[in-house]
């Protein structure tokens, strides 16, 4: 059974790049990896709402239990491949996972109501639904003025033309998501977590430098 390493943090730290640049690493050190990102954009049921409103196109679903619920619905719908990936490789690198569910739902409730609603989101994917919990989750950080920047650098997306989804233009939401993540971390919720800086000085480190230091972790 492979190693599952989830790359977290807010949107723009760089999750996507990383989870390449390791899956390159390993594979060029004869270990067999591959990389799984969620949301599935377009290829689930769940995935083409998401899409569609991140991008305006619907109304965000008005509570974040309905939001959380169609996310975990995602990944359940894609739980017989990541049962393939598992089985077939050493590592299996998930951009973006439970924690993201986590850490933004619970950005959307009432202060006081967060950690019970990072509670019943981890029950909802590893107990109701059987997800698997990762073996390591890592936390890009980068300042949030660095990742907006990022963020405009971006390639053309599948589900939206816009410079900024949904929860990308939310600039107090991604403050309150960073801050979820940080609890994250502290309390090893979901499993072990390491931060790993994906910025020095103001700049983005470079992507190597960024795979060495999450191969030295795994
Ligand atoms: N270490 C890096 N050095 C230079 N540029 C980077 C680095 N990491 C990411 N980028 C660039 O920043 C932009 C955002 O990166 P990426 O898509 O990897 O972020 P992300 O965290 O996956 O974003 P999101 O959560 O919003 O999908 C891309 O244009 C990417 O090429
Ligand atoms: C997987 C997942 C994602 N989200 C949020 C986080 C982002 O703002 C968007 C989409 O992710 P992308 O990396 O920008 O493509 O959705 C979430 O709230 N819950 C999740 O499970």
């Amino acid at each position: 059974m492979g190693k599952l390493v989830a790359i977290e943090g807010a949107d723009g730290v760089g999750k996507n790049t990383a989870s390449r640049g390791l899956c390159d690493a390993l594979n060029a050190a004869g270990r067999s990896a591959t990389v799984i990102g969620f949301p599935r954009y377009g290829e689930t049921l769940a995935g083409v709402t998401i899409g569609r409103f991140l991008a305006g196109e619907v109304p965000v679903p008005v509570t974040p239990h309905a939001a959380a619920v169609l996310y975990a619905l995602d990944r359940f719908e894609w739980l017989p491949r990541i049962q393939e990936a598992l089985a077939a490789h050493d590592v299996v690198i998930f951009d973006r996972y439970i924690a993201s569910n986590m850490a933004y739902q619970a950005a959307r409730m009432q202060s006081g109501d967060t950690d019970a609603m990072m509670a019943w989101i981890a029950a909802l994917e590893t107990g109701q639904f059987g997800l698997p919990v990762p073996a390591l989750s890592i936390y890009l950080d980068t300042p949030w003025e660095l990742a907006r920047a990022m963020i405009l650098q971006k390639a053309q997306r599948s589900y939206t033309d816009q410079s900024f989804d949904a929860y990308e233009a939310d600039i107090a939401l991604q403050q309150r998501v960073r801050a979820n993540y940080e609890s994250m971390v502290a309390a090893a919720l979901l499993g072990p977590w390491r931060v790993v800086r994906a910025s020095e000085g103001g700049a983005m480190r470079p992507p190597a430098a960024i795979v060495d230091e999450i191969i030295a972790h795994i």
